[in-house]
């Protein structure tokens, strides 16, 4: 279980990309976090896995709180969050089972990992890996002779590979065609599913995130204006969402949105928003 309270980032420069948001992202849920250019998504993963330090709030994985580790911890914690990139970060003169086995590189000693000794389960567990992302029979070719939709499915293999507490995509359909991204977005679908994972994507094609997710975060400016199911998501809350417009005079009277997005009532997950099980009204809480 991810769960943020009131994260924030502010960037030296004085651009603050983050504020407050508190989300909770657990199960085998499939959730996409959309928003306009500069609204803070990468922001928010790169936080999640520190590659980005927040300025405020917390990040608690399970129990671990994310933001208090020092470096060994934060290594430890990493191979807890399975990473998949838009540009899919792979070694390109390696084949794709030495790609796929480097997701299990936190896992072994130095040496191991020098010399690419990697246990037998490993090298099964990648196998079975292969197999599931549609890559069966390709583990000795190099990656750079396959195409982009076969890089990603390594990505998703290497970031699954890591036995992973949740994964989080960043943009990974963004260099892809319609088609092949529809296929990245089902295989994060059905990974969830199968290993009981959730899955956190970032994403700009609303149309892919309304099809394969359950539930959309939506980022305006640094701040959360929507936390629902896909199917909640309307031309309203888009235009909030999109264009900064302010809410429907029914959100804000509506009670259930004030327990929604940027909700103040503490991390214990009852609230609706926060768990994602409430099919209510969009939360779009009001502009400051
Ligand atoms: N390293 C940085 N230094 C300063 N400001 C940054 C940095 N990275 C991002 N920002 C700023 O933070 C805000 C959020 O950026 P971020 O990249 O997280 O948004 P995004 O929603 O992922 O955008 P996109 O969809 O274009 O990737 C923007 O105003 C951006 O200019």
């Amino acid at each position: 279980m991810l769960e943020t309270e009131k994260l924030g980032k502010t960037y030296p420069t004085g651009d603050e990309a983050l504020s407050d948001v508190s989300v909770r992202i657990d199960g085998r849920e499939v959730v996409a976090m959309i928003g306009p250019s500069g609204a803070g998504k990468s922001t928010f993963v790169r936080c999640v896995n520190r590659l980005v330090e927040p300025t405020a709030g917390s990040i608690r994985l399970d129990d671990t709180e994310l933001t208090a580790l020092d470096d060994d911890g934060l290594r430890n914690a990493r191979r807890n969050i399975g990473m998949v990139f838009q540009e899919y970060n792979l070694v390109e003169r390696l084949t794709v089972m030495e790609n796929v086995l480097s997701g299990r590189l936190g896992y072994v000693s130095n040496w191991a990992a020098l010399r690419r000794n990697f246990p037998p389960d490993d090298v099964e567990r990648a196998y079975e890996l292969l197999d599931l992302v549609g890559l069966n029979g390709m583990e000795n070719k190099r990656v750079d002779e396959l195409s982009g939709g076969q890089r990603q499915r390594v990505g998703i293999a290497r970031a699954v590979v890591q036995e992973p507490k949740i994964l989080l995509a960043d943009e990974p359909t963004s260099s892809l065609d319609p088609e092949t991204s529809r296929d990245v977005m089902e295989l994060l679908t059905d990974i969830a599913e199968d290993r009981d994972v959730p899955v956190l994507i970032n994403i700009h094609e609303v149309d892919l995130a309304e099809a394969y997710a359950d539930r959309i975060l939506g980022l305006h400016a640094g701040e959360l204006v929507f936390d629902g199911p896909a199917s909640d998501l309307t031309d309203e809350s888009k235009g909030v969402i999109y264009r900064g417009e302010e809410p429907p005079e029914s959100a804000v009277t509506d009670p259930d949105w004030l327990s929604g997005a940027n909700d103040d009532s503490g991390s214990n997950g009852e609230s609706s928003a926060r768990n994602g099980q409430d099919a209510g009204s969009d939360r779009l809480p009001a502009e400051d």
